[in-house]
């Protein structure tokens, strides 16, 4: 957040929002949603919940711009994305299903590689111990289980500091402790004015997120 970038100078007078109006997505001949309309401001969480195939991953990947909407606009800081694309890039950090850890790096080398690209955020050592990751620090990411590959692809967030999370599932394979640590980490993003939106089908208590249900 807050990051130095001269292309933010025209919209930086808007606040960080995200609206979405008259949204439509589609995956081959299904049109999964339409006429769908939301906005999250700073400070705010969204849970998209939904059954099995619903729409919830694919409404993330137009969120994030790499899907076309089929109807409808998508609007960060008052503008329409595909008009601000390195802008809003620059904004948001998105973690989907695949958690694009490189395997022949070091847990702690994966983190600093995600901190010198975008950076912003808390130290790799910091972002590690906030994830429970400091004992495996020097593990090679291809050794790492299911459960600390997320965390890992969980703690890039606090690396990069983006103002806007999209997190697809980002509960899968978690443990009960780490759960409430992201879960923790998703509310003090948002007490220091952040936003998020992220996929689950755990039943997440998240102080004052508010559920989006798609529903076919
Ligand atoms: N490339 C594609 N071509 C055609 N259909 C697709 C494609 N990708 C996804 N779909 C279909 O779109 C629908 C929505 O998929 P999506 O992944 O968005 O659902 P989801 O709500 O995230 O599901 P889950 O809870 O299982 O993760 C599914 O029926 C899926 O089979």
């Amino acid at each position: 957040m807050g990051k130095d970038n001269k292309q933010q100078t025209v919209s930086d007078q808007t606040q960080p929002r995200l609206q979405v109006e008259g949204l439509a997505g589609r995956r081959g001949e299904r049109l999964l949603f339409q006429n769908m309309n939301f906005t999250v401001d700073a400070g705010e969480v969204l849970e998209v919940s939904g059954h099995n195939g619903s729409g919830k991953t694919t409404l993330l990947r137009l969120l994030c711009g790499l899907l076309l909407p089929e109807e409808g606009t998508l609007q960060w800081r008052g503008q329409p994305i595909n008009k601000i694309r390195p802008l809003y890039h620059s904004e948001l950090s998105y973690v989907g299903h695949t958690d694009a850890i490189k395997g022949e790096l070091t847990a702690h080398e994966n983190l600093m590689i995600a901190g010198a690209l975008n950076g912003g955020g808390i130290d790799p050592e910091q972002a590690l111990e906030r994830v429970g990751l400091t004992k495996i620090r020097e593990l090679p990411g291809r050794f790492l289980s299911a459960g600390q590959r997320r965390r890992l692809a969980l703690a890039r967030l606090l690396v990069n500091r983006a103002w806007l999370w999209l997190l697809d599932e980002p509960f899968t394979a978690l443990d009960k402790v780490a759960i409430r640590t992201i879960a923790t980490l998703l509310e003090e993003h948002a007490a220091a004015g952040g936003m998020a939106i992220f996929t689950s089908h755990h039943a997440i208590n998240i102080a004052h997120a508010r559920t989006l249900e798609i529903s076919a």
